[in-house]
């Protein structure tokens, strides 16, 4: 009985310390405070725009690109390789293949990021010079994140904007992974296998809530620029989907001409009258 207890304690005691519980127990306060960011509220009420989704692609674009780019960089780092999986999570392509679709082929040169998106690469790419192993807290916050409450945005964003096939939404899916709760559960392992010093393990976790604090400040900035969007939205968006953004020319140059016409036939009447 007494061998039984010791036993049991010892496995919690395990769980415990091991690094995936301690990283969700620790990020789930801000975890809720993500969700409860406007663009993600957007998202959860079906209301997300195009103009939206395609501002914060730009963003993701940065992001992945300097985290893939220091994972690969470091992919021989004890800390770094047992979570190292280009194949199934790399995410840069199907950023860029979205990119494409909703800019244009040109869609390099339309990529705009606020100021919170440079702040998050910078802190990668100083991670991956100085501390690799914090990089296991950011690929966590970002990939197991899509894995998870990311497929069902992938659907309702679909829905809310309207696109009739998958096109655009590459970001949402993982064709290297076939069942992502196993995957998930593989990747916590990983996780958990990563060897820390105590003080490792308490930056580890101030570096995951520091992940999720950077992403809730881009997502704040994001909205912030789309209050700007209308004066830049020409140089930025595409003309080749409905940006709920664009007002589609064709459509109100009726309206347009009818109006002139009336200014004009007033005007006519006024200086009519003027001279009379
Ligand atoms: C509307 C927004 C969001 C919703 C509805 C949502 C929902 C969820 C759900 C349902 C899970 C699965 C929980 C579980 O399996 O126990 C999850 C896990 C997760 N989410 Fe989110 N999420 C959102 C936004 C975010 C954001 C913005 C991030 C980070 C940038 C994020 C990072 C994560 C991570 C890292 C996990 C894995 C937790 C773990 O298993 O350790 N989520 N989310």
């Amino acid at each position: 009985m007494e061998q039984e207890k010791k036993s049991q304690t010892t496995a919690e005691q395990m769980i415990d310390r091991d690094l995936s519980e301690q990283i969700k127990k620790v990020t789930m306060e801000i975890h809720t405070r993500a969700e409860k960011t406007e663009l993600m509220m957007s998202f959860m009420r079906g209301q997300v725009t195009l103009a939206q989704y395609k501002l914060l692609l730009c963003s993701l674009y940065e992001v992945y690109q300097t985290l893939e780019e220091e994972m690969e960089r470091n992919s021989n780092h004890p800390g770094v390789a047992p979570i190292y999986f280009p194949t199934e999570l790399a995410r840069l392509d199907a950023i860029a293949k979205d990119l494409e679709y909703f800019y244009g082929r040109d869609w390099r040169e339309k990529i705009v990021v606020p100021a919170a998106t440079k702040r998050y690469c910078h802190r990668l790419r100083q991670i991956g010079k100085e501390n690799p192993v914090f990089l296991v807290a950011h690929a966590y916050t970002r990939y197991l994140g899509d894995l998870s409450g990311g497929q069902v945005l992938g659907r309702i964003a679909q829905k809310s904007m309207g696109l009739k096939s998958s096109e655009g939404l590459s970001f949402f899916a993982f064709p290297g992974v076939s069942n992502p709760t196993l995957f998930k559960q593989l990747y916590r392992s990983r996780m958990n296998s990563v060897e820390l010093t105590e003080e490792e393990r308490n930056g580890m976790l101030e570096e995951a809530v520091r992940a999720f604090e950077l992403n809730i400040q881009v997502f704040d900035d994001l909205q912030k620029m789309l209050l700007t969007i209308p004066k830049q939205k020409l140089q930025t968006c595409s003309t080749q989907s409905v940006d709920t953004l664009q007002i589609p020319i064709g459509k109100t140059a009726p309206l347009f001409r009818m109006v002139m016409g009336l200014f004009v036939a007033l005007a006519t009447v006024s200086i009519g009258l003027y001279a009379f």
